[in-house]
């Protein structure tokens, strides 16, 4: 079977990428992944200028996923646009995710991105959950579609958003209506991870990370329905935009119903800070061999098709 794609015309060897802020925050883990399998690669989301984040311990893996209040540490948006500049794009493409701590610096960051001219693509992080004192936009539908309207203006070049997840249809309904007023919002990538859980540890009878007195982003095995539930129900009200899916991937099958969801491409958060680069390998291997049990050849052969009862 055949796993090639496109996204936004763009030739991919397969849809496998990274979830920004994973094996992506420097350059010499960028690398890795434009030397490993992934078909794409995300850049940590930055802001105008570097920042530490949270104090450690601030991410945990655990049996069913991880929990993660990072804080935004990244090296400063100037970092992320010198390594989109060196990137070669005929070898696989490259998204620079930005997440400006207010809509002023968006402008800034989106601006140097427009000025760079490159062939990179934009995911405007609405949803990053941990940076004490500051609301995700993902949230206010207000916010949100003020800060589309300005960065969609001055943008004015196709570009994609990370959203959180949603739990209702209003909300389904709400945004995606927000969503298609930008003709140039050209792809959505759901979901950010379901932010603020708290996980406890009983032998100790504490919280598992510090910032935030122990409240962080869930991500892996416990978001795949909803990371799925927001795939499809983006899909259905989107019809003219891309999805990317992200959220609870770990195997070839995972990657398969996010596909069969509506999803063009897959990122990879949890499972690939677990286990590295080498988990793109897998992830092709088991679902080639998933699509050659069901007699599939091409991922168009069962894209978006999920049926219903
Ligand atoms: O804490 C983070 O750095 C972080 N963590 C997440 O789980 N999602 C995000 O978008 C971000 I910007």
């Amino acid at each position: 079977p055949e796993l090639a794609t496109t996204f936004l015309e763009q030739p991919l060897d397969n849809p496998l990428m990274n979830a920004a802020g994973v094996w992506c925050t420097l350059a010499a883990q960028l690398d890795a992944l434009v030397e490993s399998s992934a078909g794409a690669a995300v850049t940590k989301s930055c802001t105008l200028s570097r920042r530490d984040g949270n104090p450690e311990p601030r991410y945990r893996a655990l049996p069913l996923g991880s929990i993660n209040s990072m804080g935004l540490p990244n090296e400063g948006h100037v970092y992320y646009l010198d390594y989109a500049a060196c990137h070669d794009y005929e070898r696989k493409p490259l998204f620079v995710s930005v997440s400006g701590l207010s809509l002023d610096d968006n402008l800034t960051i989106v601006a140097a991105l427009r000025e760079a001219v490159l062939p990179a693509f934009l995911e405007l992080n609405l949803s990053c959950p941990n940076v004490e004192g500051k609301p995700q936009p993902g949230y206010d539908f207000e916010a949100m579609d003020q800060f589309l309207a300005e960065v969609a203006t001055a943008y004015r070049r196709p570009f994609g958003v990370k959203l959180p997840p949603y739990f209702d249809f209003v909300h389904f309904d709400n945004a995606a209506e927000i969503l298609n007023r930008y003709d140039n919002l050209a792809f959505i990538t759901c979901i950010n991870s379901i932010g603020n859980g708290l996980v406890i540890d009983t032998e100790s009878e504490s919280t598992v990370i510090r910032p935030k007195d122990g409240f962080g982003g869930l991500g892996g095995d416990y978001v795949l329905p909803t990371a799925l539930a927001n795939v499809n129900a983006f899909h259905r009200r989107c019809p003219g935009k891309t999805i990317i899916g992200c959220g609870g991937v770990s195997t070839g099958e995972h990657v398969f119903q996010h596909l069969l969801a509506g999803a063009t491409l897959v990122q990879v958060g949890t499972a690939l800070h677990e286990e590295g680069p080498s988990i793109f390998d897998r992830l092709q291997k088991e679902l080639r061999e998933l699509m050659a049990k069901k007699g599939y050849t091409r991922i168009e052969d069962f894209r978006g098709r999920l049926k219903t009862l």
